[in-house]
């Protein structure tokens, strides 16, 4: 089996103030003195605060949470995967869920942002994940599969892409799937991994998202080709955050 080091990643989706550095510094401070463990941190803050994060940050990595997939132009109010490099961040999310329902986001459109980050020398989070609705009719597999086939980036290895799979009815409603479930997703995103992308998908990380707590991240952590967390509301506050990360201690 690989060793892959596992990632606790912290969206803060449009949360968050120059105010809230404090947050991300303690949270670099305590990761620094090694209460992540072997885990790597990230934090991806909202695009307004990226470039003062990576000073906070003091070396801790730093993501934006979407780019543009062109790399300058006429797109008003976008922001290149460029722009992103060029203020400090390494990662980028994109294919979250709440792109996908509120920009109306394809799985090309995901996978050209995707390729973006890549061109810009940036490593792509790409997220996927099915409804509930989708998943009451049996169709989870069949929708990961359709999207990891749809919004991977060519090229990728296992050190530019993660991919985060997010079910979309488990973001910010404090319902998880069961561990079984969790297996069974993960595990078939490992195989298509494999196939997708050979020599490098056996190495890929897979982050589970979707309220991961404190009080559960220890069992959701460890459950097979599960290799970090993509987490939202509980990275806001440095002592959560950690108390997710601290699994990996
Ligand atoms: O990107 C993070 C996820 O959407 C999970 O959000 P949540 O931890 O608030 O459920």
């Amino acid at each position: 089996m690989t060793d892959i080091r596992p990632l606790a990643a912290g969206n803060w989706k449009m949360n968050g103030s120059i105010a809230s550095l404090a947050e991300l510094a303690a949270i670099a401070n305590a990761v620094k003195a090694g209460e992540a463990g072997r885990a790597e941190a990230l934090i991806c803050p909202p695009a307004t605060l990226i470039a003062a994060a990576v000073q906070a940050a003091g070396g801790m990595p730093v993501g934006g949470q979407d780019c543009h997939a062109a790399a300058s132009g006429a797109h008003t109010g976008d922001i290149s995967a460029e722009m992103l490099k060029d203020a400090g961040a390494t990662y980028v999310i994109v294919g979250h869920s709440e792109r996908r329902a509120d920009h109306g986001e394809s799985d090309a459109v995901v996978r050209a942002k995707a390729e973006a980050a890549l061109r810009a020398g940036l490593t792509a989070i790409v997220c996927v994940g099915e409804t509930r609705a989708q998943r009451e009719v049996g169709q989870t597999l069949a929708v990961v599969g359709a999207q990891l086939a749809g919004s991977l980036p060519y090229g990728a290895t296992a050190s530019t892409l993660v991919v985060a799979y997010e079910p979309v009815w488990a973001i910010g409603t404090g319902l998880t799937p069961t561990l079984a479930d969790v297996a069974e997703v993960h595990g078939f995103i490992r195989r298509e991994l494999i196939d997708l992308l050979p020599g490098e998908g056996d190495k890929v990380r897979i982050l589970y998202g979707g309220s991961v707590k404190p009080s559960n991240a220890a069992e959701l952590m460890g459950v097979e080709n599960v290799n970090g967390a993509l987490v939202g509301g509980a990275s806001l506050t440095a002592k959560d955050f950690l108390a997710i990360a601290g699994v990996y201690k």
